[in-house]
C-alpha cells in the first residue's frame, strides 16, 4: 500500500479526531484548534518505520486508528518491545520537549493513521496551557507505572506476564463497553515480545484465561470482561 496524504477536505476529520483524543479533553476549544491548525494526516501500512532511534525528528504523533509498536534492540541484537500504543495515544513527545534524538523505533503493526503536530506546536501548547501539561504528565506517569510493574513482575509466573500486558493494552487504548474492556486481538509474537516469554508460553496461557473467562476472543478483538479479575493475579 502506497503512503497517502489526506485530501484537504478530510483535513477537518483529522482535526476532529485529534481533539476527541484524551490528549486534548477539557482544552478550551480556540487553543486547541489553534494547536492542530498545522497538523497533517497520514495513513500508513503495517510494518512501516514511522520513526527511527537515533534520528532527529521535530513532530509529535497522534494515532488516529490502527496500533503501533514501540521497538528497540537489547545488545544481542534480539528486538524488544517495550510497548504498543494504540488509537487517541500519542508518541514522539520524547525529543519533541527535550531537543534529542528518538529514544525508539515506532513501527506501525496494522494499516494505521497518524496525525503529525509541528513540535514547536506541541511544545508553544503545553508552555501556555496547564491543562495540557498535566495531561502531558499524566501520560508520561501512566508510562512509568506500566514499566514499574513490569520489573517487579520479571520474576513472576507466565500468567502473571501475560496478565500484565493485556492489562496495560487497556490501560492505554481499551475501550469500555458493556461486555468489559477491549483491546486489539495482537498476534501472539508481538505479546510474546512485550511480555518477554516465549510465542508458544504467550498461546498456552491465552487459552488457559479464556477457559476461566477471564478473557474472550474473535478474530479481531480480546475482551477483559472483569480487569479487576485479571489485575488479582498480579503476583
Ligand atoms: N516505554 C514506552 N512506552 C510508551 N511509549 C514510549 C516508550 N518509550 C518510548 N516511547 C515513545 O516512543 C517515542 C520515540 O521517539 P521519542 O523519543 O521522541 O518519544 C518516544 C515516546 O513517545
Amino acid at each position: 500500500m502506497e503512503d497517502r496524504y489526506f485530501s484537504r477536505e478530510s483535513q477537518s476529520d483529522i482535526t476532529r479526531m485529534i481533539l476527541s483524543t484524551a490528549f486534548f479533553e477539557g482544552l478550551p476549544e480556540e487553543v486547541a484548534e489553534r494547536a492542530t491548525s498545522h497538523v497533517v494526516g497520514r495513513s500508513h501500512p503495517p510494518n512501516q518505520v514511522i520513526l527511527l532511534e537515533n534520528d532527529w525528528g521535530s513532530s509529535v504523533y497522534f494515532i488516529l486508528d490502527g496500533w503501533v509498536k514501540i521497538r528497540t534492540y537489547n545488545l544481542d541484537g534480539k528486538e524488544v518491545t517495550l510497548n504498543i500504543l494504540g488509537k487517541g495515544e500519542l508518541f514522539g513527545e520524547m525529543a519533541a520537549l527535550d531537543e534529542v534524538p528518538r529514544s525508539t523505533d515506532v513501527i506501525t503493526l496494522a494499516p494505521t493513521m497518524i496525525g503529525n503536530m509541528p513540535a514547536q506546536d506541541f511544545v508553544q501548547l503545553i508552555n501556555t496551557e496547564p491543562l495540557a501539561g498535566i495531561r502531558l504528565a499524566q501520560l508520561m506517569g501512566r508510562r512509568l507505572r506500566q514499566v514499574n510493574r513490569r520489573l517487579r513482575l520479571r520474576e513472576s509466573d507466565s500468567a502473571s506476564r501475560v496478565a500484565d500486558i493485556l492489562l496495560f493494552l487497556a490501560e492505554g487504548q481499551g475501550k469500555t463497553t458493556e461486555s468489559g474492556t477491549t483491546i486489539p486481538n495482537l498476534p501472539h509474537r508481538e505479546l510474546s515480545s512485550l511480555s518477554g516469554l516465549a510465542r508458544e508460553t504467550v498461546t498456552r496461557v491465552l487459552s488457559k484465561l479464556e477457559k476461566k473467562g477471564l478473557i474472550h476472543r474473535d478474530r479481531d478483538l480480546l475482551s477483559i470482561p472483569d480487569v479487576h479479575a485479571l489485575e488479582r493475579m498480579l503476583v
